[in-house]
């Protein structure tokens, strides 16, 4: 089916083209846009009479740019926001969290993710990075939510070699089962889960067999300075420095996907900036657990590709990327004490251009020849009245529930505040269902 939508203000967030077009027009034919350009002669009407364009969106009043990715996610873990609140991570996973997760069943996470789905079609995410458990249940999610997700399992090894081997099977499973799936919406990585949790050994052969498949690597990396102290004292080096002896980070076969990052020395950035890992950068759960300030502003100044996540609904609670902007500018500028540190345009670039860069880099900009994933953020809206400039808006004004469209692959997956792929009501009670029965089992088993 062909879309035109006309009478947008247009963000196209492309370094290479015109950045924003006032009164623009947009072409999609196929999953592809086609045309993209200003209508302020009234080329789109022509264009629609031409073509005979059934489908013509009038987004007058909105922002149209490239959809959002949200690059560090754990779907399922939407049963459980707020069930563990005020905790550090340690004592969070260790007490709260994979207790309860040990109760997990596919059910469980097939709503959790088709909940997690919606949540993010209503906020502007079109693409995401996810590490969890019964995976298929999760693509089954994005297959039927219409987005795309770049799924890994999240392999916890702790040394044990052979449930090394058999995690390595569950996520090569997971990747022979669905990498290219759904017209190439869904994509796959490996997830060995984090330094301190798995073996060097076990993350080397996890980045050999990305390899081998010719997918991404995804994992959590110096979240918090315990981490960076157990590294120091079981192996005298950090994290980055221990997983650069394997040489996990070279990304020149496949991508890179390090999560938090917030302990960050200046060598590990350098040495990220020479490899090209991609950083996630999770300001929100980073505060919430107490787990420090990334140097994300030294990052991008040393020339590393940052994007952003939420992490997981458990320590957000939320999987809005528009909190997550606007947090991750704020913190950086207190944090350096300098409110030029992070300004607004670089935030829109690291939600749209940046997360793009490890899901499909023909997404993440509004471009001729690129696959068509956007979003309409609604600016008919109190806390829309003036706009002076579009990124500022975007970061500081701005809120998920103002998108009011979303269009993935080409599809319309939202209409004017309507979700036409799935019956909300369902999901919620299902989804609310299956939490509450979890939390339930788990505190049987206490
Ligand atoms: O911030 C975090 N740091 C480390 N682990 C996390 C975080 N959030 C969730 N998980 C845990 O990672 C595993 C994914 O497969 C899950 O056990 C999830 O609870
Ligand atoms: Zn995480």
């Amino acid at each position: 089916m062909s879309i035109l939508i006309k009478n947008a203000y247009i963000a196209t967030m492309d370094k290479d083209g015109t950045s924003e077009i006032p009164n623009g027009f947009l072409l999609i034919e196929d999953n592809l846009i086609s045309q993209i350009g200003d209508n302020s002669n009234g080329a789109a009407d022509k264009i629609a009479a031409d073509k005979g364009i059934g489908k013509v969106i009038d987004a007058e009043g909105a922002i149209l740019m490239p959809g959002l990715s949200n690059t560090h996610t754990h779907l399922g873990m939407t049963l459980l926001r707020g069930y563990a609140d005020d905790m550090a991570l340690k004592d969070w996973l260790e007490k709260q969290i994979w207790p309860a997760e040990a109760n997990l069943t596919a059910e469980d996470v097939y709503w959790g993710s088709l909940l997690g789905c919606l949540e993010m079609i209503r906020s502007g995410t079109t693409a995401f990075c996810d590490m969890y458990f019964f995976m298929d249940e999760t693509a089954k999610a994005v297959e039927k939510a219409g987005i795309r997700g770049c799924l890994s399992y999240g392999m916890i090894e702790f040394g044990d070699a052979e449930k090394g081997t058999k995690e390595l099977a569950v996520n090569e499973k997971l990747v022979s089962d669905w990498q290219g799936k759904a017209n190439g919406r869904i994509t796959t990585m490996f997830g060995p889960h984090a330094p301190n949790t798995c073996s060097q050994a076990f993350i080397a052969r996890a980045k050999e067999a990305a390899e081998k498949a010719g997918v991404g690597v995804h994992i959590h990396v110096l979240e918090t300075e315990a981490e960076l102290n157990y590294m120091k004292e079981n192996f005298d080096m950090c994290s980055v420095h221990h997983l650069d002896a394997v040489d996990f980070w070279n990304t020149s076969k496949v991508p890179v996907l390090a999560a938090h990052c917030v302990w960050m020395s200046d060598g590990d950035i350098k040495l990220f900036a020479e490899k090209g890992v991609t950083v996630s950068h999770n300001p929100i759960s980073n505060m919430k657990l107490a787990s420090g300030i990334a140097p994300i502003q030294k990052m991008l100044d040393a020339g590393v590709i940052v994007a952003l996540g939420t992490d997981g609904c458990a320590s957000n609670n939320n999987l809005s990327l528009f909190e997550e902007m606007k947090t991750a500018a704020l913190l950086q500028k207190v944090g350096t004490m300098d409110p030029t540190a992070l300004p607004a345009k670089a935030v829109v670039e690291m939600a749209t251009v940046s997360g793009a860069q490890v899901i499909d880099k023909q997404t993440g900009v509004l471009k001729t020849g690129g696959k068509a994933d956007m979003i309409l953020v609604d600016v008919n809206k109190a806390n829309a009245a003036p706009i002076f400039d579009v990124y500022s808006h975007l970061v500081y004004a701005a809120a998920g529930s103002d998108v009011k469209t979303m269009i993935v692959d080409g599809k319309i997956l939202m209409e004017d505040y309507n979700v036409l792929v799935m019956d909300e009501e369902e999901v919620m009670k299902k989804a609310k269902e299956c939490a509450y029965s979890l939390a339930e089992r788990a505190k049987q088993k206490e």
